[in-house]
């Protein structure tokens, strides 16, 4: 495999680029030691990344290699989506073991990356490619961007705050156990059984929900507190929001949003499903937090445009030193109990 072919076959002709309304503000895109983009006026920058690692993130058993690369694009501008941002542009660093890699395999990874960025209006302007001596690796750098002043931040979460997500917890992390209980090299997802194709899908293709974001970036200042999206579990990035903004969230377990098919998949492994929506992750729906007295407007906005928020827990003054930052009441009449601090953890 040569280094420069191999990129030459996996980013497109230059015909190609320039026609999708995302090369928009690409001054110099793929082709010199760096891109050169013009951000509109007025909007301030919004830039992150994210990597997939193989065996930590993806196994031939979980994703085919077209996933992969949506995957990794689609886990990047969740990002961008939980900063109320809109996307413009991508940066894509690939390392790749040779001995186990065919090019057409990376055409496949790219050609996954690619339908991504296309349906999220990204233009690719650039990236990074060596060889790994094990395993490969794939780190995606977005850029986005906001009115400014009006990125939506962790640590704007109030004392009397609703807490909300945008849609259902816990498939990704079913659709994954599915998958390694199989153990079989990933085929079609039409091909597996029906009750599986939702959870798996969830899990190989999220998207950013950047139809939510809009929404949330639409409502007046200050109307949306505190953002994040949900990569490494609600009760993760519940906590997150917590410690950033210096409050409490207590949860309403019965109120948590959970994948369809997650409870008969979960009863049927003798799992519990409420476990997968909190320390699962790689959802990448959004939780954030909303005025009180706004949290109706907000849900009848979702309403208008055909979507939906759940409302799942409520933010409180923090607790004394040695408090809980995140409380779950798992049944209606439950206790209140702390949220142990599980979660996905790459050094746990
Ligand atoms: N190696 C690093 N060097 C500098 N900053 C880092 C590094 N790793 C993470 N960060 C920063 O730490 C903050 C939290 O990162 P984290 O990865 O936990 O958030 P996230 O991207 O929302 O989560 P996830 O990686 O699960 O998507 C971010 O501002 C991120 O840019
Ligand atoms: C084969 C395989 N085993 C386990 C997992 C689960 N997993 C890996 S990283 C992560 C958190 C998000 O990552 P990050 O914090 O790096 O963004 C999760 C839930 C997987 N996807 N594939
Ligand atoms: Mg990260
Ligand atoms: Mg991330
Ligand atoms: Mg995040």
């Amino acid at each position: 495999m040569d280094e420069f072919a191999l990129i030459r076959r996996l980013n497109r002709p230059r015909s190609d680029r320039g026609a999708a309304p995302a090369a928009s503000g690409v001054k110099m895109g793929i082709g010199d030691d760096a891109a050169v983009l013009r951000p509109s006026s007025g909007r301030e920058l919004v830039v992150s990344c994210d990597t997939m690692v193989e065996t930590v993130h993806f196994k031939p058993e979980t994703m085919r290699s077209d996933d992969i690369g949506y995957k990794a694009m689609a886990a990047a501008l969740s990002d961008l989506a939980a900063m109320g941002a809109e996307p413009r542009w991508a940066l894509v660093a690939l390392t790749v073991p040779p001995q186990s890699w065919t090019a057409d395999e990376l055409r496949e990874l790219y050609d996954g990356l690619y339908a991504c960025a296309d349906r999220y209006g990204v233009a690719v302007v650039g990236g990074d490619t060596t060889s790994s001596p094990a395993g490969l690796t794939v780190t995606v750098t977005v850029i986005g961007e906001a009115a400014d002043g009006r990125s939506l931040l962790r640590s704007a979460a109030e004392p009397g705050d609703a807490v909300f997500v945008t849609g259902p917890l816990g498939g990704s992390a079913a659709g994954l156990h599915a998958l390694l209980a199989r153990g079989e090299r990933a085929g079609p997802i039409e091909r597996l059984p029906e009750p599986l194709q939702p959870l798996v899908r969830a899990h190989r293709r999220p998207e950013p929900r950047f139809d939510a974001a809009r929404l949330l970036a639409a409502a007046e200042p200050g109307v949306c507190g505190a953002l994040n999206d949900v990569s490494d579990g609600l009760a993760s990035e519940a906590r997150e929001i917590a410690e950033a903004s210096g409050v409490r969230i207590a949860l309403d377990g019965a109120s948590i949003p959970l994948a369809d098919e997650l409870s008969e998949y979960a009863a049927s492994v003798g799992a519990d499903p409420l476990e997968w929506a909190l320390y699962g992750g790689e959802d990448f729906e959004l939780v954030g937090t909303v005025r009180r007295d706004r949290a109706e407007e907000l849900a009848a906005a979702f309403e208008r445009a055909g979507r939906r928020i759940w409302f799942v827990g409520q933010v409180s003054a923090a607790a004394a030193e040695d408090g809980a930052a995140v409380t779950i009441v798992r049944e209606p009449g439950g206790a209140e109990v702390p949220l142990a601090k599980n979660g996905y953890n790459h050094f746990a």
